[in-house]
C-alpha cells in the first residue's frame, strides 16, 4: 500500500500555492532576491519517520527559529535561573526587532524577540567567549539535533551584518541596560552568524520533533537536552514563537511555533509530531503567509490544537464484576452458596492524573456501594501502556488504602508498569502481583477455579 500521507502534503501545498500576497524579507538583500516560488512542507514524527513535499531538499537560513534552540543552549550552558534572572517568558506584543526591555525587570520580554535572542546568545560557552567559540558551540549543537552536518550560509550573514544597525542599537542597549556583559558588537555578529545557518524543511521538521519528544532524538535515541528544557521552549514557543501574533496563533492554528524572516515556520505538537513549512512572501510581521496557511491547514484537517480535549480519559477505566464459581475444579461439584464476587478494574492506555483518578472513583463507589462485599479487588494492568508518576502515586495510596480494609488486592501487571516493589519498599502489606488472568483466578479461588462473569468475559 502507498502511503496516503504524502498525497496528502502535496494537496496541502497546492492550496497553499496560490496565496500570492506579501513579500520576502526586504532589509537582508540575499532574502529580498530569494525565489518567491518556493514551497515545502515538512512532518517528523516522534519515532523518526518523515514525510515532505515540495522543495524538501532547497536549504534557507534559519534566521529567527534559532532563536529557539540556543534558548536551550544558554539553559544547558548558563543554568535555567541564570537565563530567567537576564531573559523573561512574557510575549512583547510588539515587532521582534523592537528596541524594548520590561519596565520592572530591565529584562528583554522573551527569548524570541531579537532583545531576548541576543542576550540568550551572550549565555551560550561562557560570558568571555568568543564569537567563533560560541557559533561552533551552536553549529555542534544544532547539526547533532538535525543529524547532519549544518554550514552558515556566509552570503546571507555578510547581507545582515553590513547593515545591521537596528540589532547593533538593541545590543547598545542590552549592554547599557547590564543585561550583557561582553562587547555588544561581537554579540549582535554571533546572532546574526547563528540567524545565518541553513536548513531545509526536513531538517526543521526533525529538529521539533526533538523537542516534541521530551529532548530525546526519535532516530539516534540521544537525549539532546533535559525534559525540563524541552517543555521551556515549547512553552516560549507557544506564548511567543510568533511575535505579535502568538495569541491568534495559538486559538487558531494551536501548536508552538517559531517563525523566521526566510519564511520558513517551524511548529511543534508535543508527544506527537514536529512540522515545517517554507515558503518566503511574508506578512507585516514577519511571518509566512503560506507558511502560516499550511499550518492552517495541517492543524485543521489532522486535528493538531493543543487544546484540544483527548477522549482518552473517559475510556480508561473498565470495571466488570465476577464470580468466582467456589469448588469448581476437575473432582468437586459447585457448591453455588459459596461463591464469591470479584471485582475486576482494568486501566487502559497511557494513564495520567485523570485516568487515574476515574480508577481511584470507582473502586470507591463500587467498593463502599453495591459490591461492597466483594472478596477480592482485581486491578488489571494489562492493557495499561504507561503510568506517569503522578497516576502511580494515586495508584499505591488506593492500594495502600484498600489493604488497610483488609481487602484481598491482586494487580495483574505483567510489564511492571506499577512498579510497586521499586516504590513501596518500606510497606509492611502488599499486594499479590501477578502476571495473568488465571493467575489472579488461581490466588482467588484456588487452583483450578472457574470465574463467570456477570458483566462482561473474564
Ligand atoms: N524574525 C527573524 O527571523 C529575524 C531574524 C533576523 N536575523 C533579524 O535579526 O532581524
Amino acid at each position: 500500500m502507498k502511503s496516503p500521507i504524502p498525497d496528502y502534503l502535496q494537496s496541502v501545498l497546492e492550496k497553499a500555492r496560490p496565496i500570492e500576497e506579501g513579500a520576502p524579507a526586504g532589509y537582508i538583500d540575499v532574502l529580498a532576491r530569494a525565489d518567491t516560488s518556493r514551497l515545502a512542507v515538512a512532518l517528523a514524527m516522534v519515532d523518526g519517520n518523515i514525510y515532505s513535499a515540495g522543495d524538501d531538499e532547497l536549504e534557507f537560513s534559519m534566521q529567527s527559529i534559532s532563536k529557539a534552540f540556543v534558548y536551550a543552549i544558554a539553559i544547558e550552558d548558563a543554568g535555567l535561573k541564570a537565563v530567567l534572572d537576564k531573559i523573561g517568558m512574557e510575549p512583547s506584543g510588539d515587532a521582534f526587532n523592537r528596541l524594548s526591555l520590561q519596565k520592572d525587570s530591565n529584562r528583554p520580554f522573551n527569548p524570541l524577540i531579537n532583545a531576548g535572542a541576543i542576550t540568550a546568545h551572550s549565555l551560550v560557552v561562557a560570558p568571555d567567549a568568543t564569537v567563533e567559540q560560541r557559533t561552533e558551540r551552536i553549529l555542534n549543537a544544532l547539526s547533532r539535533l538535525a543529524e547532519r552536518e549544518l554550514h552558515i550560509d556566509e552570503e546571507v550573514f555578510e547581507a545582515e551584518w553590513k547593515d545591521a544597525n537596528r540589532n547593533m542599537g538593541i545590543g547598545y542597549m542590552l549592554k547599557a541596560a547590564g543585561i550583557i556583559t561582553c562587547n555588544p558588537a561581537e554579540a549582535v555578529r554571533g546572532y546574526i552568524r547563528q540567524c545565518s545557518i541553513n536548513v531545509t524543511v526536513k531538517d526543521l521538521a526533525m529538529m521539533a520533533s526533538v523537542l516534541c519528544n521530551s529532548g530525546v532524538h526519535p532516530i539516534s535515541g540521544e537525549r539532546i537536552m533535559p525534559a525540563e528544557s524541552a517543555r521551556q521552549v515549547l512553552s516560549v514557543m507557544a506564548t511567543c514563537g510568533m511575535y505579535d501574533g502568538s495569541g491568534e496563533w495559538l486559538a487558531t492554528v494551536g501548536f508552538s511555533a517559531k517563525s523566521g524572516v526566510s519564511g520558513a515556520i517551524m511548529g511543534a505538537l508535543p508527544g506527537q509530531v514536529g512540522i515545517a513549512a517554507f515558503s518566503p512572501k511574508l506578512d507585516e510581521r514577519g511571518n509566512s503567509l503560506r507558511s502560516v496557511d499550511i499550518c492552517k491547514q495541517l492543524s485543521a484537517d489532522m486535528g493538531l490544537h493543543l487544546m484540544n480535549s483527548s477522549q482518552v480519559a473517559l475510556s480508561t477505566v473498565q470495571i466488570k464484576v465476577a464470580k468466582i464459581l467456589a469448588g469448581v475444579n476437575n473432582t468437586e461439584p459447585h457448591h453455588p452458596n459459596c461463591d464469591r464476587e470479584v471485582m475486576v478494574f482494568s486501566l487502559r492506555g497511557a494513564v495520567r492524573f485523570a485516568g487515574s483518578e476515574r480508577l481511584t472513583r470507582a473502586l470507591e463507589r463500587e467498593l463502599t456501594g453495591p459490591h461492597m462485599d466483594a472478596c477480592a479487588v482485581v486491578l488489571s494492568f494489562r492493557e495499561t501502556y504507561s503510568l506517569n508518576d503522578i497516576a502511580r502515586r494515586v495508584i499505591h495510596e488506593d492500594i495502600k488504602r484498600l489493604l488497610e480494609d483488609s481487602r484481598n488486592v491482586v494487580a495483574i501487571d505483567p510489564s511492571d508498569v506499577l512498579q510497586w516493589h521499586a516504590y513501596a519498599k518500606g510497606d509492611r502489606e502488599h499486594p499479590v502481583i501477578v502476571e495473568t488472568e488465571s493467575q489472579a483466578r488461581d490466588h482467588i479461588g484456588g487452583a483450578g477455579c472457574r470465574a463467570v462473569t456477570l458483566s462482561e468475559g473474564w
